[in-house]
């Protein structure tokens, strides 16, 4: 499963042209479907010859890239591929999932349609990015091969996968008036669950179809809110089990770091049990990641840009998770460029920075004195830029500072564990994305929670080393911070969801 993608599934339209009212056109129900705040469309044209189709693509692509929406083609791989696609929606009498991906890679999206418990199983092993789950009730748009599933249809399905990492949707006879009851009923306490709802009739014949989705949003989304806050105490016991994962992955994890903070990031990668390299020659780029579990991407030093790029580009391609430090990138103008060329030519699956970092790369301002940020951030401000980063890049977004927000664009978190010595030694922050990528290597499926887990753990281990007798200051401190990263992960790893200070902001 490519799930380093992050992706906003709450309002999925998928498109239907022969269901367009007379006085309007296809792109102009998608655009205000757009506007009206659907968050993934797909274009689904099951009687267009491949020219057309293509040329449709192109229109369609272009709308979603200006409203910053994931777009998708229904069945044809060749036209996603002629478009450069987000990716592709398969059906059970498709070209296989495997082949799909085969051909497509780990960068790109694939989900697969689902009517019971097998397909789901089948599509889930074979790495689907997501789940289209229905028919959930009759559908004038579609001829449907077999009974409806209702909402415990729906239910019973998400809780046959409870385990999977990737995303759900429901699709089928879906209006504004049983979203309700459908993302309210089918919900579950699992790992899984619906994140999402598939609609193409009751926006694409809308009269108004901008209307229609702002009003599916503030359903998806109250529905959403009451699950993310039962969540909580969920994603915190799934950190125990994300240290087990790595003491048994052992995951390498390849670090181009900067000057400063090698030996100390080396220090801790070994200390919560996942083993370092800190390689810096492109000869053997494409052979570590071979057999990587992480990339870090720390631009504290910026010797070799190309070198760094080319390692992220070929850790996308195995399917690695790469983390991104945009040290310093909000300093100079020559970061700001550097940052935009990573986040643009590789695809990042964690970007983690400071405050002045992440503000910087959100175009929001972002105050830095060197590699230092400047200035508490605002709570909205800090929420909505980690949101609208991890949208755009379609990554986690963490921005650390002394609350901690972590959002994956739909459930954001605040962290408030970490003492005060964390800001008098070099490269704490640094330290914090070196584990995340130990969590992140070893934790593939759920990237959101291994980067809360990651943060926790250094946060944590913080605090725990303040208290120790022998720590009279930064020298003592630092010592004891990678002491007590040991004692978390290999002996207390129940110490995270003791100590865990942790809010779920809807
Ligand atoms: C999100 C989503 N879910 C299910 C489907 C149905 O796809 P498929 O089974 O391929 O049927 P057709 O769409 O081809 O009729 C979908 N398109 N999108
Ligand atoms: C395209 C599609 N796939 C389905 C499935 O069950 O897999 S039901 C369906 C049609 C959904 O259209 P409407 O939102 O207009 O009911």
């Amino acid at each position: 499963m490519a799930n380093h993608k992050c992706v906003d599934y709450s309002l999925y339209l998928v498109t239907d042209s022969s269901l367009v009212p007379s006085h309007t056109t296809l792109l102009g129900q998608i655009e205000q479907a757009l506007e009206g705040g659907v968050t993934i469309v797909q274009l689904r044209e099951k009687d267009m010859d491949t020219g057309p189709f293509i040329d449709l693509a192109r229109q369609v692509k272009a709308l979603t890239q200006k409203y910053n929406v994931p777009f998708i083609i229904n069945d044809r791989l060749d036209v996603a591929l002629a478009v450069d696609a987000d990716g592709v929606h398969i059906g059970q009498d498709d070209m296989p999932l495997v082949e799909a991906r085969r051909i497509l890679g780990h960068g790109k999206i694939i989900g697969v349609s689902c009517n019971n418990e097998d397909e789901a199983r089948q599509a889930t092993t074979d790495g689907a990015d997501y789940l289209g789950i229905g028919a959930v009730w009759f559908t004038s748009t579609k001829e449907l091969k077999k009974e409806p599933l209702g909402v415990a249809g729906v239910r019973r399905i998400l809780t046959s996968i409870d385990g999977y990492r990737g995303y759900a949707v429901a699709i089928g006879g879906i209006h504004l008036e049983n979203a309700e009851e459908l993302m309210v009923g089918a919900s579950t306490s699992g790992t899984c669950t619906l994140n999402g709802l598939a609609v193409v009739s009751a926006i694409i014949g809308a009269t108004d179809p901008k209307a229609v989705c702002e009003k599916f949003v503030k359903v998806i989304r109250a529905a959403q809110g009451g699950a993310t806050r039962d969540s909580v105490s969920h994603l915190l016991s799934q950190c125990h089990l994300a240290i087990k994962n790595i003491h048994s992955a052992t995951p390498m994890v390849h670090h181009i770091t900067n000057n400063v903070v090698i030996n100390d990031n080396a220090n801790a990668t070994l200390a919560v049990g996942a083993s370092p390299i800190m390689s810096t020659n492109r000869v053997e780029m494409e052979e570590l990641a071979a057999v990587n579990g992480a990339m870090v991407l720390n631009m504290g030093t910026l010797n070799d840009i190309d070198t760094m790029i080319l390692a992220a580009q070929v850790n996308n391609r195995q399917g690695n998770p790469v983390v991104l430090d945009p040290v310093g990138g909000g300093a100079t103008t020559f970061r700001k460029s550097v940052v935009q060329r990573f986040v643009t030519e590789a695809r990042m699956t964690i970007i983690k920075g400071n405050g002045g970092e992440i503000l910087s790369l959100a175009n929001r301002g972002g105050r830095s004195r060197g590699v230092d940020s400047l200035g508490n951030v605002d709570e909205q401000v800090a929420v909505a830029a980690v949101k609208e980063l991890a949208l755009k890049h379609q990554c986690i977004v963490a921005m650390t500072g002394p609350i901690d927000y972590v959002s994956d664009g739909v459930r954001t978190f605040a962290l408030h564990n970490g003492g005060p010595m964390l800001a008098v030694i070099t490269g704490s922050g640094c330290m914090v994305t070196s584990i995340v990528a130990c969590f992140a290597a070893a934790n593939r499926s759920d990237y959101l929670m291994a980067t809360i887990a990651g943060i926790l753990t250094v946060t944590i281990a913080s605090e725990l080393a303040m208290k120790r007798q022998e720590v009279k200051g930064p020298g003592t401190f630092r010592s004891a911070l990678i002491d007590e990263l040991y004692t978390i992960t290999h002996k207390n790893p129940e110490f995270i969801q003791q100590y865990a200070n942790i809010r779920c902001l809807a």
